[in-house]
């Protein structure tokens, strides 16, 4: 890998090292449908379709536009920008979750999205979703058995009672964001996404958070956080990807771009 785009050049030591997710001017478009009634009959509907036009009643969002960057093993990666400035859109592209408009994302193994939503069950209780939640990673039914006691004690969900035995919908949001980050964080990743969920939980868990993401990276994946604190995009990454407007306006060490974004935003 000779250049990376966007004025960044890697170092000597990250050429020697394996890319594990290249973004080549990547543009992520959504459509919303409904957004007033379409016009015309056929023929102006198949006149849309042969000029490729979206009809009257689609609006397009262009939430990411022509981002390029190459994440290599081993690297922790922060994304900041301001609200709705494309780092979710980002992350659920690099997951595989949207197709890509134009350009291209490459991934080495499997990347995980551990997001605010990620999908567990409300109804069922924490322990049930500890033991889906690790098989929908891939897990064996032994290794969940084995490592059950190891989530369960890092979500901290029962230090107050009983809570593991109860519906997920009983949890407050910063325990049920929690539990995700303990299940997802149970496993090695070649590449984990983690979208604001350090910013839901408590000081001391945050704490082990950060130490697990650091563990993480030992192991070799490659940890991507999405957050609006910049402290913890400090305290667990050494690079970070500045996004405003879709645009990926800098991408360098945390010090250097929080620097600039401190100065640009006066956060
Ligand atoms: N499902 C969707 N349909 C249409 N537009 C969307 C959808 N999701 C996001 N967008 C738009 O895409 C743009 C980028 O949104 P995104 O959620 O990626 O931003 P973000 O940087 O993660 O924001 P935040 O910091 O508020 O979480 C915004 O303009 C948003 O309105």
């Amino acid at each position: 890998m000779a250049e990376q785009k966007n004025g960044v050049q890697p170092t000597k030591a990250a050429e020697a090292r394996v890319p594990t997710v290249i973004a080549d001017e990547l543009h992520i478009v959504y459509r919303v449908y409904g957004t007033g009634a379409g016009k015309g009959g056929a023929t102006a509907a198949l006149n849309r379709i042969i000029r490729r036009k979206p009809s009257a009643g689609v609006r397009e969002v262009h939430a990411v536009k022509g981002v390029s960057f190459t994440a290599y093993r081993g690297e922790s990666i922060g994304l900041i920008g301001s609200n709705g400035s494309g780092k979710s859109t980002l992350l659920k592209a690099v997951a595989g979750l949207l197709p890509a408009e134009r350009g291209k994302v490459y991934t080495h193994g499997q990347p995980s999205l551990l997001g605010v939503n990620a999908a567990l069950m409300n109804d069922l209780t924490g322990e049930k979703n500890v033991i889906l939640g690790g098989l929908a990673m891939g897990m064996s039914r032994d290794q969940v058995r084995e490592r059950y006691d190891g989530i369960v004690d890092f979500s901290g969900i029962n230090e107050k009672g009983d809570f593991i035995s109860l519906p997920m919908r009983t949890y407050s949001s910063g325990m049920a964001a929690r539990l995700r980050f303990s299940i997802a964080a149970a496993k090695d990743h070649d590449v984990l996404m983690i979208d604001e969920a350090l910013a839901t939980g408590d000081r001391s868990f945050q704490k082990r958070s950060e130490a697990r993401i650091r563990e993480l990276r030992k192991e070799a994946g490659t940890v991507f956080l999405v957050s609006h604190n910049n402290k913890s995009i400090r305290d667990t990454c050494d690079r970070v990807l500045w996004l405003e407007r879709g645009e990926l306006l800098m991408d360098g060490p945390t010090d250097e771009v929080i620097k600039a974004y401190e100065k640009e935003t006066g956060k």
